[in-house]
């Protein structure tokens, strides 16, 4: 229940309303390279410095640098000079190990862009994919990889995501005892260099759609590294089912009724 206090001054709401600003001042900050510019000149920059290395007006990159400190992705000194804080230096910056640049550039251009339609999609009862990219709301994949830079984004935003959470998802099952492992719809592997990682002995074949292992070779896993393979190809659409490739964005009554007809 909410309190008299909550009632009189309606803080929580007015976080709620303003909370797409935020997202959008750090993906905006990441977009334009405040951080990686920040991160390279080891020290502190002012506004106009960093206006003019990165092309904006002088006024718009202040605001935005300004809104970065209120968010304490970066700091000031005399209200004039703006260097990174660690957090921004070890996430944000695009060269960090732990970057999670990738990341909020895939929810910026796509997940961002998908959720203006929300309502509708709580009208219609399904993704919304037809109206944000004219793809099929049943192709979500067909979506996600609309052109190759999208789809190499959604590949680096994965393991951005496994750089951090990857070993605690692979601990959390004890994996000794399986040395050959399979890896369906294993992307660009960040789960499969966490599993060698803690689990030397074994090896990792990763499945996944053609275009989606050429480029993991290419990028993601060296050649050297042999205790990781592919097996490109396309399961049929109740074999993904049946693996949950795709399920997250499936209603449970859609699972349960899947998972019935595979096993009838
Ligand atoms: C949600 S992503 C998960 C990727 C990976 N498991 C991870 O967590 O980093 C699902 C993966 O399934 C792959 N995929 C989708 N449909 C597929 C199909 N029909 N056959 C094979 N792979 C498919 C996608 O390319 C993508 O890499």
């Amino acid at each position: 229940m909410s309190s008299t206090q909550d009632c009189d001054y309606p803080r929580i709401l007015f976080q709620y309303n303003n909370g797409f600003l935020v997202s959008k001042i750090m993906f905006t900050a990441c977009e334009l390279g405040v951080f990686d510019l920040l991160l390279e000149s080891e020290g502190s920059l002012s506004s106009d410095a960093i206006a003019e290395h990165l092309g904006t007006s002088v006024s718009g990159m202040e605001r935005l640098l300004d809104a970065c400190v209120g968010l304490k992705l970066l700091e000031v000194e005399m209200k004039t000079f703006y260097r990174n804080t660690e957090l921004s230096n070890l996430y944000l910056a695009k060269s960090s190990l732990k970057s999670q640049y990738h990341r909020l550039m895939y929810y910026s251009k796509t997940v961002y862009f998908c959720w203006q339609y929300l309502t509708d999609a709580v009208r219609d009862g399904k993704n919304q994919y037809e109206r944000a990219f004219g793809m099929s709301s049943e192709d979500i994949f067909g979506a996600f990889y609309r052109s190759e830079k999208e789809m190499i984004q959604f590949m680096y935003s994965l393991n951005a995501f496994w750089s951090i959470c990857g070993r605690d998802v692979i601990a959390a099952f004890d994996l000794s005892p399986f040395t050959v492992i399979y890896d369906l719809g294993g992307c660009a592997g960040g789960l499969a260099q966490e599993c060698i990682s803690l689990y030397p002995k074994s090896t990792v074949t990763i499945y996944d759609l053609p275009k989606v292992v050429q480029v993991a070779k290419e990028r993601f896993v060296p050649p050297e590294e042999r205790r990781i393979t592919f097996h490109e190809g396309k399961l049929g659409l109740s074999c993904v089912r049946l693996c949950r490739l795709v399920q997250c964005d499936w209603l449970q009554k859609s699972i349960k009724t899947s998972l019935l007809n595979l096993k009838g």
